[in-house]
């Protein structure tokens, strides 16, 4: 990963974000909706910044000297670039975004994909309806994949897994693509090169006012004057960045009288003037970092991210998906180590979703963090899965291909309309091992329980995805942010319940939103280990991505939050993203609790004992400190607590009758948690009433008529499981198979209710 997280906030960077700005707002039609006013305004007056920046900065400053009683004469016209003639001649280039052949292939995407949802064919491009959805990836070459997930040696030659590319293969596919990636190289030194030159200027500027702290807040008669007066587009930006170095440095910068929250207000108002989000989801947004990252966020969510395909591995292998493409001009490469099936598409002579290969389901458009959940999900060979909110079936098709079309998949969806879209895909893609549902997912674990792992990609703000739906700047108010959490955490209690505990080979559950809020994610895992003291948190396996909070705003967090993982557009070049993954460990709440305050009890005698001043050998001491040591080891590496022999502290009794009790106990926390939440009573009980409950164990029924038809396959096989180790870097598995208990066919179960919607 060569991009981490952003130091703090320095001019070079704000000049490279101009230039992309400028860019972008040269080459791109503009969109028309409730931000594009915003996202205007920032385009013209990104053309008005080269021209008009020395001006209004002498302006400002002569205004500056004239209240301190200064004179302006010390104003130095910008100096020069010293960089070499080579990149300023480069930098007249003409830029490689500006012939813009990406916006034309996103139309011709998005036709196809409009075609596609008049049909049964799949479509993995979300309408308007689907905030939380996976969207169809613009491209933007403005974005240098490089770097972003390849170390920096290797930024300019594809880097193909080990296992897909020998060396041959490589340096053939190599040659063979080598014209779009001399190109690409081209356009980046281009890029560079002009970065550079906006760099320079913008130190000139720079040196002329370094020595001065910024005037942001002025005197309440300007303030007013600002106020009445149109924005100033360049003025606004310049303020931005001066407000986030004093909020930086404050002692230094900020000026006399002046607060941190006069600062912060300042820059919100601006914020909200520049980027154009409401007030409020400014404020939420900016919260969530240091100012000068915050800034990076806003300034991520004005770009693109690039276009990722995934490879359909059930059809085939991502070196010949490659050549294909190549070979029909398709300028690609790797999209980085971590992904074995992923391929980031620079430039394409074609509409990459009308190729030969894309309606003969070699590869999705997907965008590369949906990669991630189902990655950390880890799905094995003869499994039985539960994808609670699947459509339009990115995650679902994932899955399947990494299980190679073995166990069964369980596709569901409340939206009927969004399943069309679902079926598409899994038929294009080849898939052959899922049945399609359509249920309310909280009713799930009554229409049928007992997975081995469930994957829940939750409805939510989409505040990780504002550039590709930038109407979320607008149109997410204060309820959302408590009615979405609410439906987050109900679903995420039946994911828990749906899970088997004891499943040989999983026993997990993986949580995911494409929103960055902590209300959306810490949050709603908090609440599930505090109703579920039978699941606990565990590491995704996922090589990248900041950890989650342990605490918010004086809220704190359990310890382990610290395995969830945050994606965010400035620091990967991927949607904004959260991942946890949870692990079931009893099968009630209650014996998980037993399990639990055991497991605490040991830990607290164990660091008692651990504190004890050395007092001698004592042979009978050591060997029930060596026992100790030993369960606590176990107990580290996941180990069944109760297997082990020493297991002596658990309270089994306890636990026996919390066994005997699962049903009663599962009814009376799931009333617990319908009647203790008026918001979510209400919910349950609209869309739950009328609906006749139906057994939670897997065996009971036979699919519907209509269930049938979605059904493509169902393979049960025999088979031994694979060691949980392996699950841990799911594109490395050599999967073993997997020993099902019996009871567990897939196939036997109503899969479509009738008459919903
Ligand atoms: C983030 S999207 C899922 C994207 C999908 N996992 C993929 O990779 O293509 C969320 C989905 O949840 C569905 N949804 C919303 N509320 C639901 C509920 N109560 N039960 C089941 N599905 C729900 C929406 O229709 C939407 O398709």
């Amino acid at each position: 990963m060569k991009q981490g997280p952003p130091g703090p906030l320095d001019e070079s960077l704000i000049s490279s974000l101009k230039k992309t700005n400028k860019r972008k707002a040269t080459t791109e039609n503009e969109e028309e909706g409730p931000t594009s006013v915003g996202k205007k305004r920032r385009a013209e007056g990104e053309e008005k910044i080269k021209k008009k920046k020395d001006e209004d900065f002498r302006k400002a400053k002569a205004k500056e000297a004239t209240a301190n009683g200064r004179s302006n004469g010390k104003a130095k016209p910008v100096s020069k670039p010293k960089k070499s003639a080579g990149k300023v001649v480069a930098k007249a280039k003409p830029s490689p975004k500006s012939s813009a052949p990406k916006k034309s292939l996103f139309d011709d995407v998005d036709e196809i994909n409009d075609a596609i949802d008049d049909g049964d064919s799949g479509d993995e491009h979300d309408g308007p309806l689907s905030l939380g959805d996976d969207f169809f990836a613009g491209g933007d070459s403005d974005t240098d994949n490089d770097e972003v997930y390849d170390s920096g040696d290797e930024a300019s030659r594809p880097i193909f897994s080990d296992d897909e590319f020998d060396s041959d293969g490589e340096e053939k596919l190599t040659a063979a693509n080598m014209e779009g990636l001399s190109h690409k190289l081209d356009l980046q030194l281009a890029e560079e090169a002009a970065e550079a030159q906006a760099e320079l200027e913008e130190q000139a500027l720079q040196t002329n006012i370094a020595p001065e702290k910024p005037r942001v807040l002025g005197d309440a008669g300007e303030d007013e004057e600002m106020t009445n007066a149109p924005p100033d587009i360049a003025l606004l930006r310049t303020r931005i960045t001066d407000t986030v170095r004093v909020l930086e440095d404050f002692s230094n910068l900020s000026e006399e009288g002046r607060s941190r929250t006069d600062y912060t207000e300042q820059i919100l108002k601006d914020i909200c003037e520049y980027y154009g989000y409401s007030p409020f989801l400014a404020e939420k947004l900016f919260e969530l970092f240091a100012p000068s990252e915050a800034f990076s966020f806003f300034e991520a969510n004005e770009k693109e991210r690039p276009l990722v395909i995934r490879t359909n591995t059930l059809k085939t292998a991502r070196r010949e998906l490659a050549q294909a493409l190549i070979n029909r001009g398709v300028t690609l490469e790797p999209v980085g180590k971590w992904s074995k099936v992923g391929l980031q598409v620079f430039e394409s002579q074609v509409p990459l979703g009308a190729t030969p290969e894309y309606l003969a389901g070699h590869y999705i458009l997907q965008a590369a963090s949906s990669f991630l959940p189902v990655m950390a999900l880890a799905p094995q060979e003869n499994e039985r899965i539960l994808d609670m909110t699947a459509a339009p079936g990115g995650k679902t098709t994932y899955i399947s291909a990494l299980m190679k079309n073995t166990g069964c998949v369980f596709a569901n969806d409340s939206n009927r309309a969004r399943t069309k879209g679902l079926v598409g895909n899994i038929h294009r893609l080849g898939v052959k091992n899922t049945i399609v549902c359509n249920y309310d997912a909280r009713e799930f674990p009554k229409v049928i329980g007992g997975f081995d792992r469930v994957l829940l990609d939750a409805p939510c703000s989409g505040t990780g995805v504002i550039s590709k739906d930038p109407s979320v700047k607008t149109n997410k108010n204060e309820k959302d942010f408590m009615l979405l959490p609410h439906l987050q955490k109900q679903l995420l209690l039946a994911a828990i319940d749906s899970v088997d505990h004891s499943s040989s080979t999983g026993g997990y559950i993986v949580y995911s939103t494409c929103s960055v809020t902590v209300e959306e994610n810490e949050s709603v895992v908090e609440y599930a280990l505090r109703k579920r003291p039978n699941v606990r948190l565990v590491e995704t396996g996922l090589t990248f991505g900041r950890e989650g909070f342990k605490s918010y705003r004086g809220k704190r967090f359990s310890e382990k939050m610290k395995f969830t993982r945050r994606f965010y557009p400035h620091m990967y070049n991927v949607d904004g993203f959260f991942v946890a993954k949870l692990k079931k460990i009893a099968p009630t709440p209650k014996a998980g609790a037993a399990e639990k305050a055991a497991a605490e009890k040991e830990d607290e005698e164990m660091e008692e004992e651990d504190t004890v001043p050395f007092g001698g050998f004592d042979e009978e001491g050591d060997k029930v400190l060596l026992e100790k040591a030993e369960m606590k080891h176990k107990k580290k590496k996941g180990l069944d607590m109760r297997a082990a022999a020493g297991a002596k502290k658990v309270d089994r009794d306890a636990e026996e009758k919390a066994d005997i009790s699962v049903e009663k106990e599962k009814n009376v926390v799931e009333k617990d948690v319908v009647e203790k939440d008026v918001v979510e009573k209400d919910v349950v009980e609209k869309d739950v009433v009328g609906k006749p409950a139906v057994e939670s164990k897997p065996p009971a029924k036979k699919p519907s008529g209509k269930a049938k038809k979605a059904i493509v396959t169902v393979v049960e096989k025999e088979a031994t499981k694979p060691p949980e180790s392996a699950e841990k870097s799911v594109a490395a598995d050599k999967k073993q198979p997997v020993k099902k208990s019996p009871g567990k066919s897939g196939g036997k179960t109503k899969a479509k209710k009738s008459g919903k919607k």
